[in-house]
């Protein structure tokens, strides 16, 4: 299957779009994490495991260039991360979901269509209708539960027209359901030549295939460890 590790090899044959070398980051000269090498193909879905404060959302903070790194590299689709590259090949979801509470879900959702694009064949009410919020179109998002927020959240990841998605504990806050929709999202990303690479800290519910690992020990990244 396409998205378990390794790729398909016609998937593995195409550019990687996510490359990390010797990327360390840390803070007040206090290690978080790393170095770290690894690399995301096309079709591929990773796991970035670790306890709380392990440095999960660091390290997503960095592949999506909202930190810098304190050393090492990242290459996206081969090319050095720069702001300006980033935009057009990247989707982030953080825990702050990155709605703004006032838009309702439509608007939301349009907003981010009108900074990211859209992918083609998709539309906002669709993808909404898709996440399991049809009928929620003109509901502000600020009115809407934890979870709900969340699927809103993932109905902008799935429109942006991207190859890369960057997922912070996707899982949080969802029903069965919720999950199953999750681990529906990702298949079909890989299956269509996307990559993933996602967030958890040991809850996690990714059932199809065996994700590859990527650990992140709080302990172990100390550095009186
Ligand atoms: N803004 C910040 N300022 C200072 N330290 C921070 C900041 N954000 C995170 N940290 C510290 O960096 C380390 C890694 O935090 P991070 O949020 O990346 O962990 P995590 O693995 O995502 O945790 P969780 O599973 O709880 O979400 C922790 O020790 C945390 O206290």
């Amino acid at each position: 299957m396409p998205h378990t590790a390794p790729a398909s090899v016609e998937l593995r044959d195409r550019p990687a779009l996510l490359e990390a070398r010797g990327l360390a980051y840390a803070r007040n000269d206090e290690p978080v994490f790393g170095p770290l090498d690894f690399t995301l193909h096309p079709g591929e879905v990773v796991l970035v495991e670790g306890d709380n404060g392990a440095g999960k959302t660091t390290l997503l903070r960095l592949l999506s260039g909202l930190l810098a790194p304190t050393s090492g590299e990242i290459r996206l689709a081969g090319e050095p991360l720069t702001l300006a590259r980033l935009s057009p090949q990247v989707a982030l979801l953080s825990h702050a979901n990155g709605l703004k509470p006032e838009l309702t879900a439509i608007e939301n959702l349009r907003f981010a269509a009108g900074l990211l694009g859209l992918r083609s064949g998709l539309s906002p009410t669709t993808v909404l209708a898709g996440v399991g919020l049809a009928g929620y179109d003109d509901v502000p998002t600020r009115k809407l539960s934890a979870g709900q927020k969340k699927r809103v959240a993932l109905a902008r990841v799935l429109l942006a027209p991207v190859g890369l998605w960057l997922l912070d504990e996707p899982y949080a806050n969802l029903d069965r359901d919720g999950i199953q929709l999750v681990n529906r999202l990702l298949e079909n990303h890989a299956n269509r030549g996307g990559a993933a690479l996602i967030t958890s800290h040991g809850a996690y519910a990714y059932t199809s295939g065996t994700p590859r690992r990527i650990p992140l020990r709080a302990d172990a990244n100390r550095s009186d460890a």
